[in-house]
């Protein structure tokens, strides 16, 4: 009996893990060639560096933003990499006619779509929530029901083409961390709304793909202005994040998490010790300066 433990233990725990790794696809840059895809808020930051790894990966390209300067110097870029095509719109997503204006010209210009991603965020503040009602609103419309407008505007083309949706928010829409306040509230939203629409795609057999990335602190220009200061938390890399975020998208993944030791391990205490949990989040910022401020 010992004997055969010893064989059959192994063994059993082989067979699983072979079944558990063949059964999840690898990602192949040429899985996004010649892709419609739709990225938003790609003049700077993580959208920037996914516009040039699709640009690599020889897909259609179709960025927006507010300034006109930076997605013209972006999409010049995309074509010297490689972009099967690339463009771009410029416009404010406070405005919900611009955001589904910016998915009607995927159709006209690429003659469909197999690829949103919802990347922008409007300016917030970094600080204390400081009670202004009119900037929750406001930054609910950008944050939030423009991607809405932009999933509604997209979905019969991305029915056509079995595509994908791709979500980028934060560890800051899972958990509640000080200083996030406006925010937070509006990538908590996109939980709700697309974890139930995928609940939904499920039931009605839509073939569209829901990729929700809840990302950890990133090293973009802005990020870091406005919070390294005040976090003992390094942030990771934009480009690697950006093509994480790409590959989930492409393997049609239900939720990515980057990184995963600073996303995925401490949301496993969230629901069994959510005190401990925030009290490790606080422990993470540099207090005393913020309240200097
Ligand atoms: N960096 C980080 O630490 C983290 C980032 N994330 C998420 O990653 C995503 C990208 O973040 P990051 O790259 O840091 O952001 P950036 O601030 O670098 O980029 C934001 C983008 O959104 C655009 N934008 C801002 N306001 C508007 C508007 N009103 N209408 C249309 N576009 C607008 C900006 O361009 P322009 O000003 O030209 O309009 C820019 O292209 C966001 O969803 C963010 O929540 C999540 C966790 C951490
Ligand atoms: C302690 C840990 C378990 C992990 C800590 C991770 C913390 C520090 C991470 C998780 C989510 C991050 C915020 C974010 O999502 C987006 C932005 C917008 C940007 O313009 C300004 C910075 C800001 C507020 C990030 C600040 C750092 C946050 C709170």
């Amino acid at each position: 009996m010992g004997q055969l433990q010893k064989i059959l233990i192994p063994f059993l725990g082989l067979v699983l893990a072979f079944w558990f790794y063949s059964a999840r696809e690898n990602f192949k840059p040429e899985m996004l060639k010649g892709k419609r895809v739709i990225v938003t808020g790609a003049s700077t930051g993580i959208g920037e560096q996914m516009a040039y790894h699709l640009a690599r990966m020889g897909s259609h390209i179709l960025i927006t933003a507010r300034t006109e300067a930076k997605l013209q110097k972006v999409v010049e870029r995309c074509r010297e990499l490689g972009a099967a095509s690339a463009r771009y719109i410029s416009g404010t997503m406070e405005d919900m006619a611009f955001a589904e204006h910016v998915v009607k010209e995927a159709e006209t210009s690429l003659g469909g779509l197999d690829m949103l991603i919802l990347n922008h965020v409007g300016t917030s503040y970094f600080d204390y929530f400081n009670g202004d009602v009119g900037h929750v609103r406001k930054l609910l419309e950008i944050n939030f029901l423009s991607y809405v407008a932009m999933t509604v505007s997209a979905l019969p083309m991305l029915k056509e083409s079995e595509g994908s949706i791709v979500v980028v928010s934060s560890m800051a829409g899972k958990v509640g961390f000080p200083f996030t306040v406006p925010y937070s509230a509006t990538k908590f939203a996109l939980d709700g709304f697309f974890s139930s629409l995928r609940q939904e795609f499920s039931i009605q057999s839509v073939n569209v793909s829901i990729t929700l990335c809840i990302l950890g602190f990133i090293d973009t220009e802005n990020a870091v202005r406005a919070a390294a200061h005040r976090l003992l938390v390094p942030p990771a890399p934009r480009e690697e994040c950006a093509l994480e975020i790409l590959k989930g998208g492409a393997l049609r993944r239900r939720e990515l998490y980057y990184r995963y030791g600073s996303t995925r391990l401490p949301l496993l205490l969230r629901d069994w010790a959510a005190e401990l949990l925030d009290y490790l989040v606080r422990s993470r910022y540099r207090l005393d300066s913020a309240e200097k401020n």
